[in-house]
């Protein structure tokens, strides 16, 4: 059963602090292999791919090719049926509706002392987009990957997904399709990641990596940073739920549980005023776990991470809120508004008890990639501007670097630097 905590016992802050220094991912050392992967590929190409997608994968490429071809990818919407493509394209919709919305603009104006000055968005070239295949597989991940990326302006969009045995869900296929994904390729783990950094002979390098996986992708991803960009390592599944005794427990056990069958790592907590409602929440977070598929994941979470905040009064619960910096936040109150305005760190925040957080992982239109292990409190969850970047632009004439230069000169001469100097006052004909 989830641990329970009371603000106002005295050993809850030191309880509290315990929670928020948790290690939720596996301790296990992974770097090493995963540099050996990756060399082997800067070295190899295809035949490490071949060679790693055997060993892991148990697959071989010789058979099937590395890539996907279009008649495969045409050929998985035969085995979708109407209502789930109906569903996947709605999806696809709203996020491509809510993420036009957070298309940057350009801006470029002349100051008071002549000098033209702005800056311009411009899109990566191109984008590689990791959809994990090892244990579950998750179409809607390929559309909160994708869609931004195409609202950027991205060209070239390439995915990877491992194919355990040879098997692809259908669904990841057209879900790539329907988002406008370019080129597929059924390979996984550091060897996709490395192979969209450095290139093999098959697949051409990309200079963003996105997407989440298992510890694997996620070291493979951190040692090849720098080489190409990456967006944030997303880790194991979390959310906190605020919510006072007009809910029904029922309503707020399977919020819980929803977050926690993605993950054993994933952690669930459930944040009240009410001692005899947490009560009601946890028995019904043990009467659906009796009946729920992914039981064991869902208990070993709950068991192992969940726990249970009561506060004396809900407004103790935006600070606690703010500390914990969870992926996701539902506040299910009556005041639920007023509660939201006070919290600032939180990857996205479901407000009212019609809210659950699942709409936002599936057709809300906002992005279900968000960040985790508290790193909320600087960071955003995935959109638009993961996949630009900002260039800045300066004109002037003579009599805007006659206004400003001298500034600069001084500035270059106090740093010692003097050919910054006469980069400008050659140009302002002054003497040396
Ligand atoms: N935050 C999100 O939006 C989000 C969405 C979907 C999934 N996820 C997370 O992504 C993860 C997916 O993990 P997964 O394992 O199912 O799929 P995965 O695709 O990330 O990993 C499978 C690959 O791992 C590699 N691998 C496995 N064992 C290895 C070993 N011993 N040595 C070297 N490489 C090895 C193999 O190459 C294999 O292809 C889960 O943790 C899940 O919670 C997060
Ligand atoms: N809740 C997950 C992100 O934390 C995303 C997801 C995909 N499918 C279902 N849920
Ligand atoms: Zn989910």
């Amino acid at each position: 059963m989830a641990q329970r905590l009371d603000t106002r016992d005295r050993d809850f802050e030191a309880r509290f602090t315990a929670l928020l220094g948790e290690k939720r991912e596996s301790a296990a050392d992974v770097n090493d292999a995963v540099a050996k992967i990756i060399a082997r590929v800067r070295e190899e190409g295809d035949a490490a791919l071949i060679d790693l997608t055997r060993q892991f994968d148990r697959l071989d490429l010789n058979e099937t090719g590395i890539a996907v071809s279009a008649d495969e990818v045409d050929a998985a919407r035969a085995q979708v049926d109407d209502a789930t493509f109906a569903a996947l394209e709605l999806a696809n919709a709203r996020i491509l509706d809510h993420h036009s919305r957070q298309r940057p603009g350009d801006d470029r104006y002349t100051d008071d002392r002549g000098v033209d000055i702005g800056q311009r968005w411009t899109p990566v070239a191109s984008a590689g987009l990791y959809v994990p295949g090892g244990t579950a597989s998750y179409p809607s991940s390929v559309l909160m990957n994708a869609v931004p990326a195409k609202v950027a302006g991205v060209k070239r969009l390439v995915m990877v997904v491992p194919s355990r045995r040879g098997e692809l869900n259908p669904l990841v296929l057209v879900a790539a399709k329907l988002a406008g994904v370019d080129e597929i390729y059924r390979i996984g783990g550091a060897q996709a990641v490395a192979a969209l950094a450095f290139g093999t002979e098959t697949i051409k390098p990309v200079v963003k990596i996105v997407g989440p996986g298992n510890a694997y992708v996620a070291a493979a991803k951190r040692q090849v940073f720098g080489q190409v960009g990456i967006d944030m390592v997303a880790g194991p599944s979390e959310v906190v739920v605020i919510a006072d005794a007009e809910n029904d427990p029922a309503w707020i056990a399977a919020d819980l549980l929803a977050q926690a069958e993605h993950d054993a790592a994933a952690q669930s907590i459930l944040i009240t005023d009410d001692a005899a409602f947490a009560d009601a929440v946890i028995e019904a977070v043990e009467s659906q776990l009796a009946t729920l598929p992914r039981a064991e994941t869902a208990r070993a979470s709950w068991d192992d991470f969940g726990a249970v905040i009561l506060v004396a009064s809900l407004d103790e619960a935006p600070a606690l809120a703010d500390r914990l910096a969870p992926e996701h936040l539902e506040i299910a109150t009556g005041n639920a508004d007023e509660l939201t305005a006070k919290v600032s760190d939180a990857g996205a925040i479901f407000v009212g008890r019609y809210t659950p957080e699942v709409i936002g992982d599936y057709v809300a239109g906002t992005n279900h990639v968000l960040p985790t292990a508290r790193s909320a409190r600087f960071a955003s969850g995935l959109g638009v501007l993961d996949f630009m970047k900002r260039t800045s632009i300066l004109k002037l004439d003579a009599d805007s670097l006659k206004a400003l230069g001298p500034s600069a000169m001084s500035l270059a001469r106090a740093e010692g630097l003097e050919a910054h100097r006469r980069s400008v006052s050659i140009r302002l004909n002054l003497p040396e």
